[in-house]
């Protein structure tokens, strides 16, 4: 986890590309993007774009985002992590479709999604308008970009309205489009804020498009889970807590919510702890009965790993890292501790599975 947070430090570091002159004209990327999935961040001005990607990408606490100042040029970010991708923040005044100046191709050639926000709480037909517009001139050269709609700042809103909103907003983009003859378009909605965890878990479902197989990693999951009796597991890049893949008992919102909270104390944990050494007092206790087995074989890996149980529901969470990026976490049932060595085993497995896949996809890609 230290080199996980250090890697976070360096990369709110040296990242963020600083938006050069010419930027909104010529959008083109710098030489190091080049190949990296592009996530652009489009949609009306104070929508919330900066906001997501703060919030997201660089821990800016929600509340904190009331003071961001207006985007005035792309602002252009170079992710470190699993997948080494580009956020690209555009200014809500800029319409590209009306500015002859930006190169098509340099914006949309290696887009991985195109993320469009729209404000719930404000009146959104002119965004829609526009979203419409943009769907459409896409269509003919780049068919493949996934259109991913953020129906955002959702906090406040009852549950029946922000379903009649998501259901207006859907009707209002498929008619258009069909009116068009384009019924096809990969169009995505999801209902996000950044005071909750949906804004996670909207990004999470927009980079688990991006995974080349992640069939396989779902199943490796799914195994996981049924081996050693896990309610669910979440394999999360750590330093954005989004989810890269999860198996297929369904994904409930609490479940992640715990997950992505535990990695947080991990952290903080470690940030304030860094590497510590047991007591000899401490070894012995923990190598006695009822276990009678060395510390050493007793824990799963050298590097990070952690196992707390949950007052109320009793059942024990684990952390196991993978890599600098990657970390797997478990809910367990509530009698899966006492089988620990097996646990162990068997996430052994799975974490060198998993960095064997990362490994091919990394060279593939
Ligand atoms: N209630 C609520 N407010 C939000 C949310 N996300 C962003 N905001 C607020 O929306 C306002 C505008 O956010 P920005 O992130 O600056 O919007 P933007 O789309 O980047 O704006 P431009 O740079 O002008 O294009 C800020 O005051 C944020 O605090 C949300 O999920 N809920």
């Amino acid at each position: 986890m230290d080199a996980a947070k250090s890697s976070a430090q360096e990369r709110d570091a040296a990242g963020k590309d600083a938006p050069k002159p010419g930027d909104a004209a010529g959008a083109s990327a710098p030489a190091s993007a080049k190949g990296k999935p592009r996530l652009l961040l489009m949609g009306q001005r104070r929508s919330g774009k900066s906001s997501i990607s703060s919030v997201v990408f660089h821990k800016l606490p929600p509340h904190e985002t009331l003071f961001l100042e207006s985007t005035a040029r792309i602002q252009k970010d170079s992710m470190a992590s699993f997948m080494d991708f580009q956020v690209w923040d555009f200014p809500g005044q800029i319409d590209i479709l009306e500015n002859p100046d930006f190169d098509m191709e340099a914006i949309f050639g290696q887009v991985g999604a195109l993320i469009w926000v729209i404000d719930a709480q404000d009146d959104y037909l002119e965004a829609v308008a526009r979203l419409n517009a943009t769907i459409l001139a896409l269509q003919g050269n780049y068919p493949l970009i996934n259109i991913e709609v953020f129906i955002h700042k959702v906090d406040g809103l009852s549950d029946d309205y922000k379903l009649d909103i998501q259901r207006d907003i859907t009707i209002r983009i498929q008619d258009e489009l069909s009116d068009h003859g384009c019924e096809n378009a990969p169009v995505t909605f999801h209902l996000t804020s950044i005071y909750n965890h949906s804004i996670f878990e909207g990004f999470s479902k927009v980079i688990q498009k991006l995974i080349p197989r992640l069939g396989t990693l779902e199943s490796m999951l799914t195994n996981l889970c049924r081996t050693c009796r896990f309610e669910k597991a979440y394999l999360f890049d750590v330093l954005s807590k989004i989810y890269i893949a999860t198996d297929s008992s369904p994904a409930d919102m609490a479940s992640y919510e715990i997950c992505s909270d535990y990695i947080d104390v991990i952290i903080d944990i470690t940030e304030v702890y860094g590497t510590w050494h047991r007591s000899e007092d401490g070894r012995k206790k923990l190598e006695g009965a009822p276990w009678g087995v060395k510390l050493e074989d007793q824990v799963g890996c050298a590097t990070a790993e952690s196992c707390l149980v949950l007052h109320d529901s009793r059942k024990p969470i684990m952390l196991r890292e993978v890599d600098r990026y990657l970390a797997l976490v478990a809910i367990m049932k509530e009698d899966s501790y006492d089988k620990m060595p097996l646990v162990n085993m068997n996430v052994d497995a799975v974490v060198e599975g998993l960095t064997e896949f990362f490994n091919i996809t990394r060279r593939k890609g």
